[in-house]
């Protein structure tokens, strides 16, 4: 890993209305690098959030008009940009993919995550969630070579999985980057452990950009955005009210200490 990089994570309000979303998702984009990110990290379904029917309705294909403001922007600045997620089309489906998209400075896509793992939950009245309905799993683990880090991507519930982590842990990933729409509900207990816990047994870097507030009656977000070093400790927490862009400074030296001093990815004797 690169010795310093400096990060953003990007926490967004979303609503139903896209061509609001993408415009609020370009003027954090360029304050994050206005601030010296050189990778930003933006939520889940940036583009469109609070009716996952609608989502599905209003996919794109992955070189639709969402990609194309990612890569465009990341080329102008001159940045990283793991673009959170939107909604793709699958073919001959009604359901859409949830899908990632990172993307390098000269505007190339580097690669395509599609989230596996989709939250079917029912907690009662408070929070009834299945996104099966309008959703289709991806199957592929990803990870990717960048100039400064190997990255892992993943999405949200995926964060729930840590044999997904610990995959893509072996396959020598430095820097995990979530996208998330992680809800109040079970944000409130849950989210800043699993954040700061799959950083630690990693030992890696966590990027975790959340939404936040209401999105539409009855989806609330979280917020409280996280940078997490690879010891646990929190960089930067965003505010679990408003949309803003926290950043922090990534050192190369630290994950190379805490690995040589603390060598527990080594130490494993489970498969
Ligand atoms: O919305 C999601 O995908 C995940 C979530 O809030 C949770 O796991 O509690």
């Amino acid at each position: 890993m690169k010795t310093k990089l400096r990060v953003a994570a990007v926490q967004m309000n979303s609503s139903l209305d896209k061509a609001k979303n993408l415009a609020e998702a370009e003027r954090l984009i360029r304050h994050a690098t206005a601030g010296g990110a050189e990778l930003i990290v933006l939520p889940e379904l940036f583009n469109l959030y609070g009716d996952l029917r609608q989502a599905a309705a209003k996919a794109e294909p992955l070189e639709g008009p969402t990609a194309q403001l990612l890569s465009a922007l990341a080329r102008e600045l001159a940045v990283y940009l793991v673009g959170g997620s939107f909604a793709e089309v699958a073919a001959g489906e009604n359901r859409a993919y949830n899908t990632s998209l990172t993307i390098d400075p000269s505007g190339n896509v580097l690669a395509t995550y599609r989230k596996m793992h989709l939250f079917n939950v029912d907690l009662g009245a408070e929070l009834r969630v299945c996104e099966s309905d309008n959703l289709l799993p991806g199957t592929e683990i990803t990870c990717l070579e960048t100039d400064f880090a190997k990255l892992g991507i993943s999405i949200c519930y995926d964060l729930r999985f840590p044999e997904l982590y610990r995959e893509q842990a072996s396959q020598g990933v430095e820097l995990l980057c979530i996208p998330a729409a992680f809800t109040q509900r079970t944000g409130r207990d849950h989210w800043e452990l699993l954040v700061r816990t799959r950083a630690v047994e990693n030992q890696c870097y966590v990027i975790a950009a959340n939404q936040v507030g209401e999105h539409a009656p009855g989806s609330v977000s979280y917020g409280r955005s996280l940078i997490v070093d690879p010891w646990g400790k929190v960089l930067t927490e965003a505010s679990g009210e408003r949309a803003e862009v926290v950043l922090a400074d990534l050192s190369g030296e630290l994950l190379t200490d805490i690995r040589r001093k603390l060598p527990a990815l080594k130490n494993r004797i489970l498969p």
